[in-house]
């Protein structure tokens, strides 16, 4: 039995993840603490991310930390760590995922097809924009940054008709009955990892590693190494507006991914990937093909 210490965002959903890993950890037997930190992409509210650095802005404090020695693990949202993380870092556990999908939030209306013409829904997510344009091209989308209190509450001052987000952050927080609908795969088609938890710890950390063992969720980081390589075959960057949906049915893995040129709006680029997988390797080969269908469909 180890004493741990987990570096964490101080957002509420981030730290209801680390206290979320804090206490499966304590169940077997570990004695873990937190060591909150606030990230430069948590600072950065005014512009769009992926104009300043992307994602990876989230992560870089926290790997700072691991690298001092001040903290041995780092809990993140898949969706938020870059495809490939810095040398001396390595992914150490993928949790079994919440709901991958994402949520229809209005004080208004009940669904995306219940607004009216030109209504305006608030995302900063490349990916939802260009979604969102190609069966509801009227839509004006305006941008929508900060934690998910801070969406919702801006929401709640007027400023739009509806917002999307992701169900699993609304659900950790307690937040599900702001949820109006739920979108399905085939209309709104998930970020690369969206759901799923990925625990980072310096490269070298065995005994880490070890102890994160029994929180491994095969199966979801089986789907989320398939998505997470799309994404890294056509550049790796997170703020691109591709989006990647991985299902595992015993063996049998099936992925959906899109994408979509922000200049051509509602011209999107679908393409798909199925077989059989016994490893991580053959999922990320699986996500390898899907991005090859997708560039080869017009996807850069
Ligand atoms: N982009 C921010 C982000 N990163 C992780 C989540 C929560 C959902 C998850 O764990 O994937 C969210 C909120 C959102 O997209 O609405």
């Amino acid at each position: 039995m180890s004493r741990f210490t987990i570096a964490t965002r101080e957002s509420r959903l981030a730290l209801w993840q680390a206290e979320h890993v804090k206490s499966l950890l304590a169940q077997h037997g570990h004695d873990v603490s937190l060591l909150g930190m606030t990230t430069k992409g948590d600072q950065i509210l005014d512009r769009s991310l992926s104009k300043v650095g992307g994602k990876g802005l989230f992560v870089k404090e926290l790997e700072t930390a691991l690298e001092q020695g001040r903290a041995d693990l780092a809990v993140h949202s898949l969706k938020d760590v870059p495809m490939d993380l810095p040398p001396g870092f390595e992914l150490a556990c993928v949790m079994e995922r919440e709901d991958p999908r994402d949520a229809f939030v209005s004080p208004k209306f009940d669904s995306v097809e219940a607004l009216p013409q030109e209504a305006v829904v608030g995302t900063s997510s490349l990916r939802r924009v260009v979604l969102l344009r190609a069966f509801r091209p009227d839509l004006r989308i305006e941008p929508l940054r900060g934690n998910l209190d801070t969406r919702l509450r801006k929401l709640d001052e007027g400023g739009y008709d509806a917002i999307v987000l992701a169900a699993a952050g609304l659900k950790r927080l307690g937040l599900a009955q702001r949820i109006r609908r739920v979108f399905e795969p085939a209309q709104m088609l998930p970020a690369a990892g969206q759901g799923a938890l990925g625990i980072e710890v310096r490269s070298g950390r065995p005994d880490v590693v070890q102890a994160l063992s029994p929180l491994v969720h095969r199966t979801t980081w089986m789907a989320v190494e398939a998505e997470r390589a799309v994404s890294r075959a056509l550049g790796g960057s997170c703020s691109m507006p591709l989006a990647a949906h991985a299902t595992l049915e015993g063996e049998v893995l099936r992925l959906d991914a899109a994408w979509g040129d922000p200049d051509q709006p509602g011209q999107l680029v679908r393409a798909k990937a199925s077989g059989t997988v016994g490893s991580l390797e053959e999922a990320a080969a699986l996500g390898a093909e899907a991005a090859a269908r997708l560039r080869a469909g017009g996807a850069h």
